[in-house]
């Protein structure tokens, strides 16, 4: 703990000129967390002795995956030219799924942090993040963060920077959360430059939500910046977006642990809890005012979070069925982006179809479904979503391949985005390779530096869902970043192609492809499927096709599957447990048809990777 931590100030009679309010913006791993840790030890926070690795990552997951899915908000004291001051630092995720999280914090603070990893530079999250704090008016801080690594070159990517945000390299600061130096004069820089929240004190009271947490104690944990006036404990207060009241049981600031307060004034960031169970009832972007005298206009809200990318998700077990929508349920609570309805597939049984910000989001649900409610599930190839005219003009939103209409259809369109590739400029030629080979259109080409180069290309986003970013960083030995943004629609050439078995049709293998990636796919899957279908007693065919047309095909061959052909000696009860054992196995089998598939092949025929690592080697 530095002397220059100082007593906390009482949030609820705070001069707001005394107030700061910043977060940090980085790329993924450039270290905010690992600052942050440091902020809160040297403003004396967090003792030495409770300290631990990434205090503010609280979920498990996010603690062993390292990186930062929630947003917190802390208050820490710190003292300069004799003066106490209360610093409010929001943490920001840094992946591109969570952009909509950053954007809010965002908008609850004066100034922002730009880390940067003296390493390894800019990345394209460093830009998206940057423009963000622009959109919003914030001041900017450039820091150059782990000086102490050998590799790092910081003169070189202070040049950067400053040509990035304009200004002069000596005003990057060089800080290294590892050791903590640097970060006192960091503190200081904050509170000279970041400015003063602005509000009225004595306005009817106005608060932004930034973030609500479902905590199972508590209930709903509402994140709030107090805009104006002022929020007391016991005080009715109401949610102006659905005029709903609620009283507050308690208002208080984390540092980092919650600390009830007397309330909070103008320009804290703080939180509120109210009883209610579901974060639903405490919608972020919306504002809370007083019930006995509202203010008569909301602060400017958020636009909700789309889901950009649907799956199908199953139990393995079907029996688990009634689990799974409870623990979705639960997830929801502390999930407002996360989408689901109950749906039924012919191979995977009942389940429900899931709508997710992006790839990493799909794949946090479903790694909390398995750890935290131990549910074994199985997730189908995730689509995106499609609008799909049929020759009678109605339009259909697709965003299950099987709900494909299956007549005559005029147009389909599909997403797409403006993604921003920073990489080396040695992997300019097989960057744009792959962005070709995805339906990409070049659209232009920034040197940021003399060896770094941003790409940006116009790309459907289905193209990139699947596994776009293991290829980029595969092909460019791990430095390329990537980063998109949603930029509309397009018309786009795609079919739906089916998986027929004996001529049924397995809805779990429908998928909606480029039609000059549909032979692609429809050979992969078939040969695929051969490989995992035992052979039945009769011969099968698979095959793919686009509407009646077949494009491939393969055949399982026939065999009888005697299972008493090991029983040579006549012991009738070992053939009656060998009987047995095969009824318990075509318990597991699903039936398409006249064709037993024990659920496993499909699992497996799912889980192998698209038909694109098999094009692109
Ligand atoms: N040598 C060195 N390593 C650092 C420093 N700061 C962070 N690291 C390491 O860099 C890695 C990423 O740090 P984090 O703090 O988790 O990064 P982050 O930006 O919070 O990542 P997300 O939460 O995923 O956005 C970790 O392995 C840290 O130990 C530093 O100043 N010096």
């Amino acid at each position: 703990m530095s002397p220059r931590a100082t007593a906390a100030l009482e949030p609820a009679a705070t001069d707001p000129e005394r107030i700061r309010n910043f977060c940090i913006i980085a790329h993924v791993d450039h270290g905010k967390s690992t600052l942050a840790d440091r902020m809160l030890q040297l403003t004396g926070v967090v003792e030495e002795r409770d300290m631990r690795a990434q205090y503010l990552d609280r979920m498990d997951i996010e603690r062993e995956r390292g990186i930062t899915i929630k947003s917190q908000a802390v208050r820490m004291p710190w003292a300069l030219a004799g003066d106490d001051y209360a610093l409010n630092m929001i943490d920001t995720p840094g992946h591109v799924d969570f952009t909509y999280e950053v954007s809010r914090s965002l908008a609850a603070c004066e100034g922002a942090i730009l880390l940067v990893d003296a390493a390894q530079g800019i990345e394209a999250q460093t830009l998206a993040n940057l423009y963000l704090a622009l959109e919003n008016d914030l001041e900017i801080i450039p820091v150059l963060n782990k000086i102490d690594l050998p590799a790092a070159d910081p003169d070189k990517y202070a040049a950067e920077l400053a040509n990035l945000i304009g200004g002069s390299p000596d005003d990057v600061l060089r800080v290294s959360g590892k050791t903590g130096a640097g970060v006192d004069m960091l503190l200081d820089r904050v509170v000279e430059r970041i400015p003063a929240p602005k509000g009225d004190a004595s306005a009817p009271a106005r608060a932004m939500i930034f973030d609500s947490v479902y905590d199972a104690y508590r209930g709903v944990v509402t994140y709030v910046r107090m805009v104006d006036g002022k929020l007391t404990p016991r005080q009715r207060i109401q949610m102006m977006s659905t005029r709903a009241t609620h009283e507050l049981l308690e208002i208080g600031v984390s540092s980092p642990e919650p600390a009830p307060t007397k309330g909070l004034g103008v320009g804290e960031v703080g939180y509120l809890i109210t009883g209610v169970k579901d974060v639903r009832q405490s919608k972020v972007g919306d504002t809370v005012t007083d019930s006995v005298k509202p203010a008569t206009t909301a602060l400017a809200g958020y636009t909700d979070p789309k889901p950009m990318v649907f799956s199908g998700l199953y139990p393995i077990d079907a029996s688990d069925y009634p689990e799974l929508r409870e623990a979705l349920d639960k997830l929801k609570l502390s999930d407002a982006a996360l989408n689901y309805e109950p749906e039924t597939s012919v191979a995977l049984g009942f389940g429900f179809r899931c709508g997710f910000l992006g790839l990493l989001h799909l794949e946090i649900v479903t790694e909390r479904l398995e750890r935290e409610f131990g549910l074994d599930i199985i997730t189908t190839a995730p689509s995106v979503v499609y609008e799909v005219t049929t020759e009678d003009k109605s339009t259909v939103t697709v965003t299950n391949p099987s709900e494909f209409p299956t007549g005559k259809v005029d147009s389909v369109s599909e997403p797409i985005v403006r993604a921003a590739i920073l990489a080396p400029k040695d992997y300019v030629g097989t960057i744009m390779e792959l962005c070709q080979s995805r339906r990409g259109t070049l659209l232009g080409m920034d040197y940021l530096s003399e060896d770094r180069v941003e790409i940006k290309y116009m790309m459907p986003l289905g193209e990139i869902v699947f596994d776009f970013f293991d290829h980029l960083k595969s092909r460019t030995q791990g430095y390329a970043s990537l980063d998109y943004e949603p930029a509309g629609e397009q018309q786009a050439d795609l079919v739906k192609v089916d998986i027929l078995l004996q001529g049924e049709q397995v809805d779990a293998f429908s998928a909606i492809v480029h039609r000059d990636k549909a032979y692609a796919y429809g050979v992969l899957m078939t040969a695929r499927l051969k490989e995992l279908i035992p052979r039945q007693q009769f011969e099968v065919p698979v095959q793919a096709a686009i509407g009646a047309r077949i494009i491939a095909r393969e055949s399982i061959r026939a065999m009888r599957k005697d299972v008493l052909a090991k029983c040579y000696g006549g012991d009738i009860t070992r053939k009656r447990k060998l009987l047995e054992k095969q009824k318990e196995g075509k318990k597991r089998m699903k039936m398409v048809g006249r064709v037993e598939v024990p659920q496993e092949a499909f699992i497996a025929a799912l889980s192998g990777d698209t038909e694109r690592k098999d094009k692109e080697k």
